[in-house]
């Protein structure tokens, strides 16, 4: 057997994609060759196949920022991107200089003067929901353990049959929520959305609760009760069921609903009260508005994503409680190792749609090998509760040039 002619070339980023949303940006970059573009300096390492195209192996890494910090994302490019970026070689001695850049979301527009000013890169634009459906089909197909249920405390894999993915609901809870009906790749139809969503528990946590971040709020929904502030079915009923209609007696009648009555000024409730009962009011209402989009099109799969939901587990809690409780146990929640990253992936992705047309570098596909999860274990409830599962995370692929 012949064994595959090996080159090394001393630049490791070849591609990157963005995501640039109203709250995060979202990096999503190839790294030829190295653990990190800080832990490995010595060049990355393309392999010719039999068939002349060359694979070049690596990993997918992550990155993200806050949107009203882009300074601080352009600095990343620029010193730990650009710099390792003079482009990957191809066999044929030549050698592609440039670094392509694929971008999504509403920043891709917004701020495609601003990156090119800053940093001489010209944005390939991609549309949004275009790319979070590439996205969410790419991690479903391609990485292992990458879906999830969670319910009772308990958090389930799923082994994704590739012949029974489609149709499913995909639900992305970023600053606001797209709901889209996907019906295999490139097919799908954004069929709602709303605007209550990630933006407004944190807009709306910061002006309750004077806190500072979205880790800061989540830290203190952590430590704080729901019942102080929100008003049960068992305030209203004098402690019992209303069993006739299914609802108990500790089910929330009305969000925030004791503040009516209380008597009590913001001040006098606990910052980390108010923000169970945000956090478990945003939850709750996209979790209903998703499974009556998935009821409207019968669809019996909803897939879970974006930043909002850190693979907190009140968060997916409460959303897989809603669904349940909705569809009377028709219709699963499931969620995603990779959530806040579906945009970018999918722009990262797009690169291999373009491989039909005759442009320079044409990587065609990425070949999920393994998933390395840093943060490895499989039970969220060993992390912080502002950990992120996605910080530090790579995805070993290789991708192939033509
Ligand atoms: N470190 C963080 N800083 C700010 N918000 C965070 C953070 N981590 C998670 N979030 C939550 O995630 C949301 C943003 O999620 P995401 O990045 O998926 O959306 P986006 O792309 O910014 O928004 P959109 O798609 O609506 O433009 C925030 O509104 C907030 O609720
Ligand atoms: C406007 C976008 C698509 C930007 O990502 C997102 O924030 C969103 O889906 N907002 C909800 C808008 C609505 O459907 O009411």
């Amino acid at each position: 057997m012949d064994h595959p002619q090996v080159f090394r070339f001393s630049t490791q980023i070849s591609h990157l994609a963005l995501d640039i949303g109203g709250t995060l940006i979202k990096l999503v970059y190839f790294s030829a060759n190295g653990d990190s573009i800080e832990e490995s300096r010595d060049g990355g390492s393309i392999v010719v196949g039999n068939n002349g195209c060359s694979v070049v192996q690596g990993r997918l890494c992550f990155a993200k920022f806050e949107t009203r910090k882009i300074d601080d994302c352009l600095e990343f490019i620029r010193l730990n991107i650009l710099h390792h970026s003079s482009g990957v070689q191809h066999p044929n001695g030549t050698a592609c200089d440039k670094l392509s850049v694929k971008a999504t979301g509403g920043g891709a527009f917004k701020f495609a003067d601003l990156f090119k000013e800053k940093l001489g890169i010209h944005f390939d634009k991609e549309d949004e929901m275009h790319c979070l459906v590439g996205g969410a089909n790419f991690l479903l197909k391609t990485v292992p353990r990458e879906a999830f249920t969670y319910l009772d405390g308990q958090k389930k894999f799923l082994q994704i049959d590739h012949k029974d993915l489609y149709p499913y609901l995909l639900v992305n809870i970023g600053s606001g929520v797209s709901m889209i009906k996907v019906d295999g790749d490139g097919k799908y139809e954004r069929i709602s959305g709303t605007s209550l969503g990630g933006g407004t528990f944190l807009g709306l946590g910061k002006l309750l609760t004077k806190c500072q971040s979205f880790d800061e709020l989540l830290e203190l929904s952590h430590h704080g009760n729901n019942r102080v502030i929100d008003m049960l079915v068992g305030d209203i009923y004098g402690g019992t069921d209303y069993s006739k209609i299914g609802l108990s007696s500790t089910a929330i009648a009305s969000s925030f609903g004791k503040a009516i009555s209380d008597g009590k000024e913001l001040e006098d409730y606990q910052p980390e009260d108010v923000a169970r009962s945000l956090l478990r009011m945003i939850s709750n209402n996209i979790g209903q508005i998703a499974y009556l989009n998935a009821l409207r099109f019968g669809l019996k799969r909803i897939f879970f994503g974006g930043f909002f939901i850190r693979g907190l587990e009140y968060t997916m809690d409460t959303i897989s409680v809603a669904v349940h409780f909705w569809s009377r146990g028709e219709a699963k929640a499931m969620f995603l190792r990779h959530e806040g990253f579906l945009g970018a992936l999918g722009a990262f992705a797009s690169y291999k749609e373009q491989s039909q047309d005759n442009s320079e570098m044409k990587p065609q596909h990425h070949t999920v090998q393994r998933a390395i999860l840093n943060c490895s274990g499989d039970n969220v409830r060993h992390f912080p509760v502002t950990a992120n599962l996605n910080d530090g995370e790579t995805i070993e692929c290789s991708i192939s040039l033509v």
